[in-house]
């Protein structure tokens, strides 16, 4: 155990030093929503691939229709018609029109597309308001129709390309699929695109208090709520998250369950266990190599021989045979904190504290820029902004500590109010609370109307 104190900043620096972008792989489009493309994808086909309507209408010549009027229309002969996905296409000739529907190719002759609503329909009568479907009335593909209005040559025709030209750029490395992207690239045809994946992260509570939600509660247990507030947090980070709900305070077992969970972890997160108490499990079972039995746990453990693993005593130290480092953190909540890597693949490992609050605002700020360092994204943290405090009285603070306390930001007024104490149980005021405000290692107290750091939670 690391027996200086950390600051919060060198704690993540730590962390994000031994994070690797987890490899790309090929995913199917929906699978890689989310995630960080790694190659240029180039258009392959123009798009639209082909002129087409923008309208439900009638193909036509433009001197045809020249001067047309709903008193005195231009009356054409409609030679078919051109459905949307229909292989076969009418030509236009002088005095003829194609009844054509939004998204179908223009017909060889025609100039432009006069909308369904500017004409009679086929009808004979006033302005139609809409075609009648085909098969109910097939003789809407033939006969005569009046069109009431003039058009210019392409109106209403999407030109081949006018979204994106063949060899063009569609979307660059580094650019993260979110639904519009996706979206081209189902659209120009690809199926599958290189990305890096989502991280495998899981989320493992220990204490043999803890009951799962849906049992009974016993005398002395309350129910285990950081893994499941800790999965979810993963999630929305962008991992797939494995929950392990409730080890109980035994170093083999708790050992032996990491190792079964090893190989589906890009990152494992434990919770409990960290503090001084005579039965922190996850302190004593990841600790020291020395104590571990379970060959894979010891494998990874940072080479005492390499000057670059560190140190025990604060940032860039040595820690021979520590598989696990034990920290105290110059923060509130979250002080006791753990990281390593451990196992054949060097699985970093993040233990946090038990505490609900300590676990979720130590995930927020160390377990999430990591995820997301494994995804390749290069904005790690949640946005911040300057705000007003607005509390009755001043908030006092533990002198050298960072403190984080639970808020509500109004961004009308800009301004922050506490919700809750500062206690690490607190997880009701958690749970109506929208970002963190940060007290600086330096301020004891903060008055009302003063300046506040404030990390926006999604
Ligand atoms: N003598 C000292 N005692 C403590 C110190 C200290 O410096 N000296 N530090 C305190 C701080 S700060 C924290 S934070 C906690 C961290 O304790 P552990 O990480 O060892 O966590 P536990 O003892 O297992 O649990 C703490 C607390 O949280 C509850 N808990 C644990 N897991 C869950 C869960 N999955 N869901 C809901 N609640 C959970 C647990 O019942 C305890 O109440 O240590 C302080 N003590
Ligand atoms: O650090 Mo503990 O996390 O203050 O409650």
């Amino acid at each position: 155990m690391s027996s200086a104190i950390w600051s919060v900043d060198d704690h993540l620096e730590d962390i994000l030093a031994a994070i690797r972008p987890l490899d790309p792989i090929e995913l199917h489009l929906l699978d890689a929503q989310g995630c960080v493309l790694v190659e240029d994808v180039t258009v392959p086909v123009a798009l639209p691939p082909f002129d087409n309507s923008s309208m439900d209408g009638y193909a036509v010549r433009v001197a045809d229709v020249r001067g047309a009027t709903e008193e005195f229309p231009a009356v054409l002969t409609v030679v078919g018609d051109v459905a949307a996905g229909g292989g076969w296409a009418p030509a236009v000739g002088p005095g003829q029109a194609a009844r054509i529907m939004t998204g179908a190719p223009l017909p060889p002759g025609a100039e432009a597309v006069v909308p369904v609503e500017w004409t009679d329909g086929g009808t004979g009568g006033g302005a139609a308001t809409a075609m009648l479907p085909a098969q109910a009335a097939p003789e809407g593909a033939s006969g005569e129709v009046r069109v009431h209005r003039p058009v210019d040559e392409g109106a209403y025709i999407r030109p081949r390309g006018s979204d994106v030209m063949a060899g063009d750029l569609a979307l660059v490395r580094g650019t993260v699929l979110g639904p519009p992207q996706i979206g081209l690239l189902a659209a120009i045809g690809r199926a599958t695109v290189r990305v890096r994946p989502r991280p495998r992260v899981v989320v493992l509570s220990t204490g043999s208090e803890l009951m799962q939600p849906g049992e009974s509660l016993a005398e002395g247990r309350i129910y285990d709520s950081n893994s499941y507030a800790l999965a979810a947090a993963a999630r929305d980070a962008g991992a797939l998250a494995y929950r392990v709900g409730a080890v109980t305070d035994d170093a083999d077992t708790l050992r032996a369950t990491i190792e079964d969970q090893l190989i589906r972890a890009d990152l494992l997160v434990t919770t409990g266990g960290v503090s001084v108490g005579a039965y922190d499990v996850v302190k004593e079972a990841l600790s020291g190599v020395g104590e571990l039995t379970a060959g894979e746990l010891t494998a990874g453990g940072p080479d005492a021989d390499d000057p670059a693993d560190g140190a025990p005593g604060g940032p860039g130290a040595q820690r021979p045979g520590g598989v696990v480092d034990f920290r105290t953190i110059a923060m509130q909540p979250g002080k006791p904190q753990g990281f390593g890597t451990i196992g054949p693949d060097h699985t970093p490992l993040l233990a946090l504290p038990g505490n609900p609050v300590s676990s979720y605002v130590s995930f927020e700020l160390f377990v999430r820029p990591a995820i997301r360092a494994l995804m390749g994204l290069e904005d790690l943290h949640r946005p911040r902004v300057r705000a007003e405090l607005k509390a009755d009285g001043p908030l006092s603070s533990p002198p050298g500590k960072r403190q984080f306390l639970r808020g509500r930001y109004d961004p009308d007024s800009g301004t922050v109010t506490p919700v809750g104490g500062a206690g690490s149980h607190l997880v009701a005021a958690l749970a109506h609370a929208d970002c963190l405000l940060v007290v600086p290692e330096h301020d004891t107290a903060l008055q009302p109307g003063a300046g506040v750091d404030v990390v926006l939670l999604g």
